[in-house]
């Protein structure tokens, strides 16, 4: 996952390959609150690891479910309550999970006992007073923590639940959020025993599909409803939630939109036939699986079996939209970006629901969109985008997130813009709600022309601190990291080893065993075959045989094959003597760092002492000052600024203030808007 204040994605060209996609939300939360109300364990495979699945899990576990891990990675044992009563009283925390609110406060006050549901602040902004009205019809005893009609909420049945008013239909309204319906299904059947409950909806019924998957979820467990054109169902005298004994979670259809959408908007990778996508097929029970037809109709071409999804450009450009989204209202945002590559206007209708959802997303994709350079009109219920008329017309943007994953992930497909303009998603790390590993997944599927990766050079002397600030910026920016002084350090460990001297007469041999090389970066540790030798390659020995290892030209050639292979997407931060001048010449910011002998001496005296080595200053100095000499004045690539480069004599400033310095340095060469945060 990626916790960075924002992450810049480069320009994007092409993508291929197969992703495996995590769990469905809806599914998953769905079926561990109904493995917690069973009779029994239940094995669930495949559930989705994110926030709002963590919450519900918790909040179960308050509750009294017994919640072990289970054989395989993705794998959860719950035991439900079955005839026990829940663990009372209890607060519990559901973050900004709508999917874990609603339908613990319906099974909670069937249940009895005294809790308190709360969550992060946007939570406590959507409304659940349907919910409310619906179970006080009942009889339940449901008080507002905060504002009337929104969580937090306390559920007052420590004595027990009231005599409910099961003779009469319940209603509830259907028009707001289809969660309301979704959490009455699944509590009544704890109450449905002795008589039919009749649930009738009032206004039109959204989100439809979801209520299939509830209904399909609900017969898992034992509990057929019956219902008559999505207004009346009926919940069976003599219903008893049972555990199937292990159920299987399928991977989240909303989520396989963005993959869908980038197997129609990418031109495919040399020798791949697109994005292939694993864990859901077309026979999906997920109402969000019908983007399919939607991304089909815009010029996507998607063939399917049991288990998988293969995606592949097929119209091009993509052709506009016109289409009541009520169906697919949560995929329907993939449709938005999509609609930045079609020829016409996209209308998208029937989503005024976007309204009350993590943040109102009406508001926040047509003032996105904008900002990328599309004409959009909002209107009350639905969206009509443009996009923008010629490359000139896009713009480089920093997306707004609003704390909420969908806009995150969808806009991280404007990256194929044909201006090649970077996309600045702010906040990346919103994409836990449902998928954590999102722009990894991404990023393992999609690729660019190397001009387009972004790379910063820090070269400098020993002990200037370039490793340090360079790792720094490369966490801070989301971005892979070069050190390339760890790979001379490497060759020279590799070649005395191998019984190499490290001279002009081993030169060919030693370049030999450069180029083959079999070292990994594992984050901080560096393996050479099976071993690991970071500690090994940093005294202060292996550092003056690196240096003279590293004026043999022929293994400093069979070197930069490897350096270049670090420039990888989103991007770069290398340190060394030669980035800026030699390996990447094109980088966009170049930075020569420095500082006096005296500070450098002083610095790596206090580095070895504190790793436990033994050290001199008189000697450091001189080593120091012998090892600068070297690397200057070498025939190939001789330490020395690159003409572009900026300097920065850091003696007398801190490791912060020189990593500001830099990001500052960086921040001022990006397109986007002012007013971005770092
Ligand atoms: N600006 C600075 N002020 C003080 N100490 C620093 C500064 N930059 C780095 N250091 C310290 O100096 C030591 C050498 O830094 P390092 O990043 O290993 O340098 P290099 O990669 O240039 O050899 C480290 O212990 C680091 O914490
Ligand atoms: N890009 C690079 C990086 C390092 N070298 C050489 C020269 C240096 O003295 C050694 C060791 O580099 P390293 O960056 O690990 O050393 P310091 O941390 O600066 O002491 O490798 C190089 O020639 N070119």
């Amino acid at each position: 996952m990626y916790a960075t204040a924002f992450l810049d994605l480069p320009a994007l060209t092409t993508a291929g390959g197969t992703v495996q996609l995590p769990g469905s939300k809806s599914i998953s939360n769905r079926v561990l609150l109904l493995a917690a109300l069973s009779e029994g364990t239940t094995t669930i495979d495949d559930l989705l690891d994110s926030d709002d699945t963590r919450v519900m899990l918790a909040a179960l576990r308050d509750i009294g479910c017994a919640v072990e891990p289970g054989a395989q990675p993705h794998s959860v044992r719950i035991t439900g309550l079955g005839t026990h009563a829940p663990r009372s009283p209890a607060r519990l925390f559901l973050g900004n999970a709508g999917t874990a609110m609603r339908p613990l406060t319906a099974a909670l006050a069937l249940l009895g006992g005294e809790f308190e549901l709360f969550g992060v602040a946007r939570m406590h902004e959507r409304p659940i007073g349907d919910l409310v009205d619906a179970l006080r019809q009942l009889g339940c005893r449901i008080d507002y923590l905060g504002n009337e009609g929104y969580p937090p909420l306390r559920i007052a049945h420590a004595q027990g639940v009231p005599a409910l008013a099961l003779q009469a239909p319940i209603r509830v309204r259907g028009d707001v959020s289809s969660q309301f319906l979704t959490a009455l299904l699944m509590a009544l059947p704890l109450v449905a025993t002795q008589q039919d409950v009749h649930i009738e909806v009032q206004g039109e019924l959204i989100s439809k599909p979801y209520i299939a998957i509830t209904l399909q979820l609900l017969a898992r467990f034992g509990i057929e409803v019956a219902h008559e054109n999505w207004q009346r169902f009926t919940i069976p005298a003599g219903s008893r939630y049972r555990s199937p004994g292990s159920i299987h979670v399928e991977a989240d259809a909303s989520s396989a939109s963005y993959f869908i959408a980038l197997g129609a908007i990418a031109a495919s990778a040399e020798g791949q036939n697109g994005i292939k996508i694993m864990g859901l097929g077309l026979d999906s029970i997920q109402g969000d699986i019908r983007f399919v037809e939607a991304a089909r109709a815009m010029g996507a071409q998607v063939t399917g079996g049991p288990n998988w999804l293969q995606v592949q450009r097929g119209r091009w450009p993509l052709q506009a939209l016109e289409l009541d989204c009520n169906h697919i209202p949560d995929a329907a945002m993939t449709l938005a970006v999509m609609a930045l590559y079609a020829e016409g206007t996209t209308t998208l209708r029937n989503i005024a629901s976007w309204r009350v959802k993590e943040t109102d997303r009406l508001a926040a994709m047509a003032t996105e969109l904008r900002k990328l350079g599309a004409q959009v009109e909002e209107g009350a219920d639905f969206l009509r985008i443009t996009a923008p008329a010629r490359a000139a017309d896009w713009r480089a943007a920093s997306i707004h997130t609003y704390d909420d994953h969908r806009v995150a992930m969808c806009f991280a497909l404007a990256a194929f813009n044909p201006a090649r303009l970077p996309v600045r998603i702010e906040d990346p790390k919103c994409v836990a709600k449902t998928f954590p590993d999102y722009f990894e997944t991404l990023f393992s599927v999609v690729q660019t022309a190397p001009q387009h990766i972004p790379v910063i050079c820090i070269d400098g002397p020993t002990a200037s601190g370039k490793g340090t600030v360079a790792a720094r910026l490369a966490q801070r920016l989301g971005y892979h990291f070069l050190d390339s002084g760890a790979m001379y350090r490497i060759t020279a460990l590799a070649a005395l080893r191998s019984g190499l001297a490290i001279d002009a007469a081993h030169e060919a041999q030693i370049a030999a065993l450069a180029q083959s090389l079999p070292v990994r970066f594992e984050g901080e540790r560096i393996l050479l075959g099976d071993e690991d030798v970071s500690s090994a390659i940093r005294t202060e020995e292996a550092g003056m045989n690196a240096s003279r290892v590293s004026a043999l030209p022929a293994v400093r050639q069979a070197l930069v094959a490897l350096q270049h292979g670090f420039r990888r997407v989103p991007g770069l931060v290398a340190d060394g003597r030669d980035m800026g001048t030699v390996i990447f010449p094109d980088a966009r910011l170049k930075v020569f760092l420095t500082a006096s002998v005296a500070e450098r001496a002083e610095r790596r005296h206090k580095q070895l002492i504190s790793k436990g080595f033994n050290a001199n200053m008189q000697d450091l100095r001189a080593d120091l000052e012998a090892r600068d000499a070297r690397d200057s004045t070498r025939s190939v690539a001789p330490l020395q600024p690159a003409q572009d480069a900026l300097v920065l004599d850091n003696s007398h400033l801190t490791i912060e203030q020189t990593v500001e310095q830099v990001w500052v340095w960086w921040q001022e060469r990006q397109p986007f808007a002012l007013g971005a945060q770092g």
